[in-house]
């Protein structure tokens, strides 16, 4: 059909009565919240004094410790410091520090020892930085039957330590698939004596490398006693850093009504705070305010846009739109019908704001990235549409082809590296972003493999695009059971992935590797027990609160 006579049908279709599909997704659960609760907040300068001289008091701590190379109080204290949520104050520090710890345990130097407890910890630290160390190093807490110890069983603290290293694995790494499995047993069945049971229980829900960084400081903040001073610096900090994600909040809700988006779009998902809280889970620092805000304006059309291509929109309306968002210019959204208006004009006021924030930076040439991400997605949806209205269930592989890209996080990898506003990001580093490499690759397939496993029955009663889980049981003829099986196998693998591109010796800059890393936390934070993002009024409203509406007490 050519564009005239796709116009009229779009016509007439919005005259005739249209069979649209539809879902009942609960309202906002936070609605004035934000803009309610922000405004009188006030940065508060006795606070930020108090925070300064802590942080010094820290930076002499982790001289200190470093300029006598003493290896347990650095690893200690490292630890800490990321599990606080204030390492990002001392990253060049804690870079150095980790580096002299990494020169000497490769000339095994200092590696005499056998403490299960810092072997592991000091395995984790360092493959976190990006140092790809040995994981032969936990051989020698084997037996001569090739098991871990038996003695090694009762000690929860190194149990615990080797179980958060042993998620640093990547393929292959037989001996800390074992060790998961070893430590896991054990953990369990520790739980009910132990003094570290909070810990443990939290840790077997989701694992430290898995979890979203701001919701494991929360965590750590509540359980933590060493040190009264890093507490207290941990807790002002904390809540300095909620006060402004509070205001950024407030912001980004008056844009949302100030649109109206829950008027006017009745039939999409309200969920401007849940996809603030997802955003939040790629970066928190302050220095990425102006981004964060970008990004959840990005995301919260996406997935109105989303809704409009599963549910509500006609083959005819999704096919005018994709044409549109192929032309972005202003014109092309004088031809939608008027609910895609909304959210058409919506996106390229939102673009138009980050190209005018990013010319002032000298930053111009990232926009032809921007908006060709967006276009990407928007054709996969586009896909998608057609293979459901033509009831074509695709192969398992063409399947995931184009549902890797229609997971969005190709799209918000691209944004978010545009984001960090870095002169780094280059014009190379665009390039690599936009061709969806391994590490966005396997970020994205994490997405859409346990999006679909906890979507695909209600999606199917509903009527929408086929997902992996039943393209995968008509190719292989397998049970939907063995189906959801395999595909959780493979979810597994795209970790060991990520954590291969983050642990590469030539390994790209960190600032590039780190969002699809945080995006791929996000699906174990929003999707592990079911779908928490579109329902999310039991534990997302509570981890909602727990960021951005409950101080830490003093
Ligand atoms: C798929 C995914 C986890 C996306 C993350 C990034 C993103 C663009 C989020 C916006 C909200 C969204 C589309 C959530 C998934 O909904 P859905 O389950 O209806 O998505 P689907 O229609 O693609 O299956």
């Amino acid at each position: 059909m050519d564009l005239k006579s796709t116009l009229q049908s779009s016509k007439e279709s919005k005259n005739a009565e249209v069979n649209r599909r539809s879902s009942n997704y609960h309202p906002s659960i936070w609605g004035d919240h934000f803009i309610m609760s922000s405004n009188d907040i006030k940065p508060d300068q006795e606070i930020e004094k108090r925070i300064e001289t802590l942080k010094v008091e820290v930076e002499k701590m982790l001289s200190n410790a470093a300029s006598k190379f003493r290896i347990d109080e650095i690893i200690t204290l490292v630890d800490e410091l990321q599990r606080l949520g204030v390492a990002y104050h001392f990253e060049n520090q804690i870079k150095e520090a980790l580096q002299s710890i990494y020169i000497n345990s490769n000339n095994d130097v200092k590696d005499d020892h056998n403490d299960l407890y810092k072997v592991a910890l000091c395995f984790r630290l360092l493959r976190q930085q990006g140092y790809k160390v040995s994981a032969d190093k936990f051989k020698k807490f084997k037996d001569e039957k090739g098991e871990f110890k038996a003695t090694l069983a009762n000690d929860a603290r190194a149990l615990l330590c080797l179980y958060e290293a042993s998620h640093m694995r990547v393929q292959g790494e037989d001996i800390l698939e074992e060790a998961i499995e070893f430590t896991r047993k054990h953990l369990q069945s520790l739980i009910s004596t132990c003094q570290l049971a909070e810990q443990i229980k939290h840790s077997l829900e989701i694992p430290l490398h898995r979890g979203m960084p701001r919701l494991e400081a929360r965590h750590y903040i509540s359980i933590y006693f060493r040190n009264e001073m890093l507490l207290e610096f941990a807790k002002l900090d904390f809540n300095h850093l909620q006060a402004l994600h509070r205001r950024e909040l407030g912001d980004i809700t008056r844009w949302w009504k100030d649109i109206d988006f829950a008027t006017k779009l009745p039939f999409a998902r309200d969920r401007l705070v849940e996809c603030y809280f997802w955003i939040l889970g790629v970066y928190f620092e302050p220095k990425y305010s102006i981004t964060r805000k970008f990004m959840t304006k990005i995301i919260a059309i996406a997935s109105v846009i989303d809704d409009i291509y599963d549910v509500y929109g006609t083959l005819e309306e999704v096919k005018l739109f994709t044409r549109a968002i192929e032309r972005w210019e202003v014109v092309a959204g004088n031809e939608l019908p008027n609910y895609m208006q909304v959210c058409y004009f919506a996106l390229l006021d939102v673009v138009k704001e980050m190209e005018d924030n990013l010319v002032n930076k000298g930053l111009l040439y990232s926009m032809p990235y921007a908006k060709e991400a967006i276009k990407s997605l928007v054709r996969t949806y586009f896909v998608e549409a057609k293979w459901f209205n033509a009831n074509y269930l695709p192969t398992f592989e063409e399947y995931v082809e184009n549902s890797t890209i229609s997971s969005g996080y190709p799209m918000l990898a691209v944004e978010a590296l545009i984001g960090l506003e870095d002169v780094t990001i280059t014009k190379e580093a665009l390039d690599w972003a936009i061709s969806v490499p391994k590490i966005i690759r396997s970020s994205s397939l994490i997405a859409r493999l346990v999006d679909d496993i906890q979507t695909y029955k209600v999606e199917q009663e509903r009527g929408d695009a086929p997902s992996s889980v039943q393209c995968y049981m008509q190719q292989y003829d397998v049970s939907e059971e063995e189906a959801c099986k395999r595909i959780k196998e493979m979810v597994e693998t795209a970790w060991m992935n990520i954590n291969e591109e983050i642990q590469d010796p030539n390994h790209l800059p960190f600032p590039w590797l780190l969002p699809s890393l945080n995006l791929a936390r996000m699906m174990v934070v929003l999707y592990s027990n079911g779908d928490s993002y579109t329902n999310s009024s039991g534990q997302t409203k509570d981890r909602i609160a727990s960021l951005l509406v409950l101080p830490i007490p003093k």
